[in-house]
């Protein structure tokens, strides 16, 4: 068996590599059967009936229109976890460039032209900073990437408030006994001297800090934003600026309205690029791929349930479909009809979508197959 894999963004060779023997990797195939991508945007793309899985190699899926791929039986994968450390040491490096005035400083001293080492011991009082030491760090969002810059900030000798309100039993058993948990926004609003957000964005999210949240802001906050740009409304955030209200705003995520104004430092979408976490990531969405394409078995997928089982039996059926009462009887029925024996099964949900991974004592037959695809809310039938 062969499949063919498009890569999408600079991914790297490291992780391509786990494909081996097999595997065709081709940047144009117009029917491949995964696709690994980075931060390229997907919701335009009309996706081929050949597409079987999608991974990012990476956290956020905001790229992705995940909900239509599972519409259409497509599971979509990422990274968790994988390039975490990257962003926490970003996050460090933000809080000292938005307290320091490290990138003004830099600049004013790359613009003088004589006696240099006597203008900077002149001109660098302009660029005295808060030491974040002893300061109060609001973080939102205590994920991958939350927990460790939390621990981190702690050992730094920060006060640190951490809000989430879905956090996970392993966030929170990997949490800093430093770490003090906030009971909502409004507390992080009102305590912190660093707010660094660290959720995912999507509906709810979208626009978290606004005009309303500055408001409750303690007079010169500074804001560091590696998660995604639409977290923050920008025009609230440049008027907080203009107004004093808060001091700097570090994003990843820099635009048109954001580059160049005073008080905002845009690094250019670097959180993940380090070599460690384009190997780390690019490993883990190819090992996943690898792994659902040659077993069928889910591992990481963000819109179907985890599911995975040994291999056993003649072969292997796997069927993604919607969360619906009967699914499975439907889908034993027309085995047993067909006079098929099941030998081990697993069947797994989450939210609207499930996976049914059944590995049969003998071959399925065309007809019994035809019967199962035809069953109202099956998405996608496989034989493996
Ligand atoms: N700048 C960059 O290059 C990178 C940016 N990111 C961004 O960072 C985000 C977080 O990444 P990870 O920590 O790896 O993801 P994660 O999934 O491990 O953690 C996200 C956390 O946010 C929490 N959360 C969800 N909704 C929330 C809300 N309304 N308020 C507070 N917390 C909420 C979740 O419960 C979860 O614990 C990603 O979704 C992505 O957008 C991630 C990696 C690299
Ligand atoms: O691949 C990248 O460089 C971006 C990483 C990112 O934003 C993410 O993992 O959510």
């Amino acid at each position: 068996m062969s499949y063919t894999i498009k890569t999408l963004n600079k991914i790297s060779p490291k992780g391509l590599s786990k494909f081996g023997e097999g595997y065709v990797l081709d940047d144009n195939a117009a029917n491949p059967d995964a696709i690994l991508v980075r931060s390229a945007s997907l919701h335009e793309v009309e996706f081929p009936e050949s597409l079987l899985s999608i991974a990012r190699a990476g956290a956020g899926v905001n790229n992705i229109p995940i909900d239509k791929c599972a519409e259409k039986g497509i599971v979509v994968f990422n990274t968790p976890g994988a390039n975490a450390n990257a962003v926490k040491e970003l996050a460090i490096a933000a809080m000292l460039i938005s307290s320091r005035k490290i990138v003004d400083g830099i600049n004013w001293a790359n613009s003088l032209t004589e006696n240099v080492a006597k203008e900077v011991e002149k001109g660098k009082a302009q660029f005295v900073g808060p030491e974040i030491e002893g300061k109060v760090l609001g973080v939102i969002g205590l994920g991958a990437i939350g927990v460790l810059i939390s621990n981190a900030a702690v050992n730094l000798g920060m006060e640190v408030l951490g809000y989430d309100p879905y956090i996970s039993i392993d966030a929170a058993w990997g949490l800093s006994r430093g770490v003090k948990k906030a009971p909502d926004l409004k507390t992080i609003f009102e305590q912190a001297d660093y707010i660094t957000l660290h959720m995912p964005y999507n509906e709810k999210t979208k626009g978290t800090l606004n005009a309303a949240a500055f408001a409750q802001m303690k007079d010169g906050v500074r804001i560091i934003n590696l998660s995604r740009g639409e977290l923050v409304v920008d025009e609230d955030v440049l008027a907080a600026i203009e107004s004093g209200k808060v001091s700097t705003y570090v994003t990843d995520f820099p635009n048109e309205k954001l580059i160049n104004k005073p008080g905002v430092i845009t690094i250019p979408h670097l959180g993940a690029s380090t070599p460690e976490s384009e190997d780390n990531c690019a490993e883990m969405a190819a090992k996943q791929t690898k792994l659902y394409l040659e077993t069928g078995n889910i591992k990481n997928s963000v819109n179907f349930p985890n599911c995975e089982m040994p291999m056993s039996g003649v072969q292997r059926i796997t069927i993604a479909h919607r969360n619906v009462p009967n699914m499975v009887g439907q889908i034993s029925t027309a085995l047993a009809d067909a006079k098929l024996n099941i030998e081990h099964m697993i069947n797994n949900s989450r939210g609207d979508y499930a996976y049914t991974i059944i590995d049969l004592e003998n071959k399925a037959t065309d007809d019994s197959l035809a019967r199962i695809k035809a069953i109202e809310g099956v998405l996608r039938v496989r034989v493996i």
